[in-house]
């Protein structure tokens, strides 16, 4: 089939790898001349293991366009995926404003009959406004073309985009006409994967359901953390056994110093605001946040009880991204960890394999080590932020050896407490600590 993507970011480019490698011919539209000027030379603008190399093989086949000829695209193809970003507003509610923008495109260009969907992350409601537009500008065009509106959002994770879009655990289609299901059960015909065809309503607010659903997991946990340090009680063990109940699954119980990303925050956010608009306050919600928020600075305060005074102290964090795999840094925990530390005169080195060059634009003063030794050199302390293995794995032994005191603050309990300790670090984790 020939498929339009519009807009080229995480979501827009794995959906066009994943789509061109099963065959299809797929145009793929960006309005940003530097995220083009990359993509036209099959370079990525982001870190996504797989994609670049598929993007490449991809593009030189023929079977993927990079373009900004949202017309022409059009005019090619018959599905056409909206796959802008949909950022917080100030309030939180989520801003609309990309998605609505292509949607006044779309009725305003398309010359033959389309079925749009939108895989953006939406406010329910979303899919009827998009319909409302694009009929708005071809009455105004004074023209009959014939269109459909399917919701099917897109549920992959960083790190893990190309496999989760080459085999996606799960397909939501939210559609209200014959015809439109017809043309999304084509497109995903050779998936053996469940499709769960719903309505529209339903599909946007499955998205945001689980995306709330796995954060208020990771609150949970990390509440529960705090606890178990009072109680000398071992978070990974509570969770072992709680996971092994099937009714709660061991995914998504890992404690660490809260979750960040471009998704779980401004997603909250959102969802919060679709419960105001509409008289329904998303209490759990708010507990979930107010807990996510907290964490850094419960953890931090643990390293300053350690240490004392903060002040003029030499702190290395290991990790940047907001998890590992990405180099995303979007409302990244490490961000919250540096503002920290830098307000109470820290002098803070950094490491992490592929995030630097995001966080030196933010926070210009600190010093980006390029190994995770060079970053341990003379350290009063190091913070774990992101699980990398090239973290994981250092020779801790010899990183001991380069520090000026040997504190190991590990938030996301990725180490072995008890190899730690035999190698001499003062250790601490997230609810371990007994
Ligand atoms: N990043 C993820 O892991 C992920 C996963 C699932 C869902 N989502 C959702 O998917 C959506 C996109 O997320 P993302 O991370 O890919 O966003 P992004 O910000 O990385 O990319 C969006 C792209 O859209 C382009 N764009 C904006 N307006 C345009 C227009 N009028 N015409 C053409 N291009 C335009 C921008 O230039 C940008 O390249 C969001 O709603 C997000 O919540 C993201
Ligand atoms: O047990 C856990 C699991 C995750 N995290 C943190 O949670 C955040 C988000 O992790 P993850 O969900 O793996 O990454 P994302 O790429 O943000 O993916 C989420 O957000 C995407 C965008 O909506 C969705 O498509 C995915 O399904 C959803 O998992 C990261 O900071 C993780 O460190 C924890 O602290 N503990």
């Amino acid at each position: 089939m020939n498929i339009a993507v519009i807009g080229g970011g995480y979501v827009g480019v794995t959906t066009s790898v994943a789509f061109a490698h099963s065959g299809h011919r797929v145009y793929l539209v960006d309005n940003n001349p530097h995220k083009l000027a990359h993509l036209s030379n099959a370079q990525l603008p982001f870190y996504e293991e797989g994609v670049k190399a598929l993007l490449q093989t991809h593009v030189d086949s023929g079977n993927l366009t990079i373009t900004d000829d949202l017309t022409a695209t059009l005019h090619h193809s018959s599905i056409v995926f909206i796959t802008v970003g949909t950022p917080s507003q100030a309030n939180g509610q989520a801003d609309l404003s990309f998605v609505n923008a292509v949607a006044r495109q779309i009725g305003q260009t398309m010359q033959n009959e389309q079925t749009i969907v939108i895989k953006s992350t939406v406010p329910v409601g979303t899919g009827k406004r998009v319909k409302e537009i694009i009929a708005m500008e071809l009455t105004r065009r004074n023209v009959d073309i014939p269109f459909e509106i399917v919701s099917n959002p897109e549920f992959l994770r960083e790190g893990k985009a190309l496999y989760d879009a080459l085999y996606p655990n799960r397909i939501v289609i939210g559609y209200d006409s014959k015809k439109a299901k017809a043309v999304m059960e084509q497109l995903y015909n050779d998936t053996n994967d469940s499709i769960l065809f719903t309505s529209i309503n339903n599909a946007e607010m499955i998205k945001y359901a689980s995306n709330a659903f796995l954060a208020t997991k990771i609150s949970f946990v990390n509440e529960l953390a705090r606890l178990c340090e009072r109680v000398d009680a071992d978070i990974t063990v509570v969770t072992e056994g709680m996971g092994q109940d099937k009714r709660i699954s061991p995914l998504f119980l890992q404690a660490g110093v809260g979750y960040g990303g471009s998704c779980f925050p401004k997603d909250l956010q959102a969802l919060q605001q679709i419960g105001q608009k509409y008289g329904t306050p998303m209490t759990i919600l708010q507990a979930v946040e107010n807990v996510n928020h907290t964490q850094v600075n419960w953890f931090l305060d643990k390293v300053s009880q350690r240490l004392g005074s903060l002040h003029n102290k030499h702190i290395t964090l290991l990790g940047l991204a907001f998890k590992p795999g990405t180099d995303d840094i979007r409302s990244a925990p490490s961000i919250l960890v540096i503002s920290q530390l830098l307000a109470q005169e820290v002098q803070v080195t950094v490491y992490d394999p592929q995030a630097t060059s995001h966080i030196k634009k933010r926070f210009p003063t600190i010093h980006c080590a390029t190994t995770p030794l060079e970053a341990l050199h003379d350290a009063h302390a190091a913070i774990l932020v992101t699980e990398w293995p090239e973290i994981v794995n250092i020779d801790w032994k010899q990183a001991k050896s380069f520090m000026k005191e040997s504190n190991l603050f590990d938030g996301r309990n990725a180490l072995s407490p008890h190899y730690m300790k035999q190698l001499g670090f003062h250790y601490e984790g997230v609810g371990i600590h007994g």
